[in-house]
């Protein structure tokens, strides 16, 4: 049973602290909105869906925070949490996608008295957080099938169940191939600056008894000069139209490898993902994070002071590169534009 990184137990917030894993288990409150947007935003929670379970919760207790007569003066107050929430971090959309929901819900129930839409609108959260399992569910059994058997899978970055509200994008496939009796093994990248991989992934691969091997991200194009990948899956945290794939810095350079090496690489994520505003992948907003990621490890410094320091925490993959994006409503190969299109239509 793969783990839930965000739980709502007694009226409150629980998250496990991401920054912290795998040597710490610590689960972190939360019971206001500003406290849950630092959260985004120092990774506490991070992964393109569970960011926008978070933002759901976020501007849920917002509402709870706001004192108006009626739905007139409520409403630019829900505006601002919604705006601290969505302030937190640029690349994944579902952050955006999660706020577009909540305040769409409650402009659609603005009849209601404030108390009752308060309640709706953490009923609406916990509706987000359900449905993203069942999502992933739905997104594992369609790419299971793409999975070789026996197979080693590369990953890169934690599109895992520490990624969602539960069961995982990339690694949500993984389960699901498990679960039909796939024979596989993982090699998890370990994902410099932030280590989602040898951090996240390894240790929730590990409590599911499903075999992983570290490696270091220099390490991929090796494994497949020597025919030992055979397939790799990523998350997403943005999918522009035409199928060109924001995510974790590195998973450009996979996808490079991944061709050069006739290995096919695939994308997972939920149609949340998908930014069908976005003709290309060239306008996909870039978090550009702290240099102390870089400098630092386990609060060791690894660089000289005051080096330079680039730290883009994203990268677009072309969808030129992309061999398939795996969906909830479906598998996409080719002619993403229309594929993509389709399976949003689908709702
Ligand atoms: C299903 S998680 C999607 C995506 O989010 C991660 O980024 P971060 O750890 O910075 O939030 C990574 O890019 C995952 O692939």
């Amino acid at each position: 049973m793969s783990i839930k990184p965000i739980q709502f137990k007694d009226d409150t917030l629980l998250m496990i602290d991401q920054r912290l894993l795998p040597t710490e288990e610590v689960w972190l409150e939360y019971r206001d909105y500003r406290s849950i947007a630092e959260a985004i935003k120092t990774m506490v929670v991070r992964g393109a869906p569970a960011i926008g379970v978070a933002a759901a919760y976020g501007a849920a207790f917002g509402a709870r925070e706001i004192e108006a007569e009626d739905f007139a003066a409520f409403r630019p107050r829900f505006e601002k949490v919604c705006r601290v929430l969505a302030e937190t971090r640029p690349t994944a959309v579902n952050l955006f996608w999660a706020l577009e929901r909540m305040t769409n819900f409650a402009l659609a129930h603005q009849e209601l008295s404030l108390p009752e839409l308060r309640e709706r609108l953490m009923a609406e959260a916990h509706e987000i957080a359900a449905e993203d399992e069942r999502i992933n569910r739905a997104l594992g059994k369609n790419g299971a099938a793409l999975i070789p058997n026996p197979a080693r899978v590369l990953t890169h970055c934690n599109a895992g169940a520490l990624a969602t509200a539960g069961y995982g994008t990339a690694l949500g496939v993984v389960r699901a191939a498990v679960e039909a009796g796939h024979e596989l093994m993982v090699y998890a990248d370990e994902t410099r600056p932030f280590l989602q991989g040898a951090r996240l992934t390894a240790w929730e691969l590990m409590k599911d008894r499903i075999p992983v091997t570290l490696i270091c991200d220099n390490m991929a194009g090796y494994l497949m000069s020597r025919g030992e990948i055979d397939c790799v899956i990523v998350g997403a945290d943005r999918i522009a139209a035409n199928g060109d794939t924001a995510n974790k810095i590195g998973t450009y350079t996979v996808a490079v490898l991944a061709r050069e090496h006739g290995i096919p690489f695939y994308v997972a994520a939920p149609i949340s993902t998908i930014d069908l505003s976005l003709p290309d992948g060239s306008q996909i907003p870039i978090e550009e994070r702290g240099p102390r990621e870089v400098t630092h490890m386990g609060g060791r410094q690894l660089a000289p002071d005051s080096i330079g320091v680039r730290n883009p925490a994203f990268d677009v993959t072309p969808a030129r590169l992309i061999t398939a994006i795996i969906t909830e409503h479906g598998v996409v190969r080719d002619n993403f534009t229309a594929g993509l299109k389709s399976l949003v239509e689908q709702g």
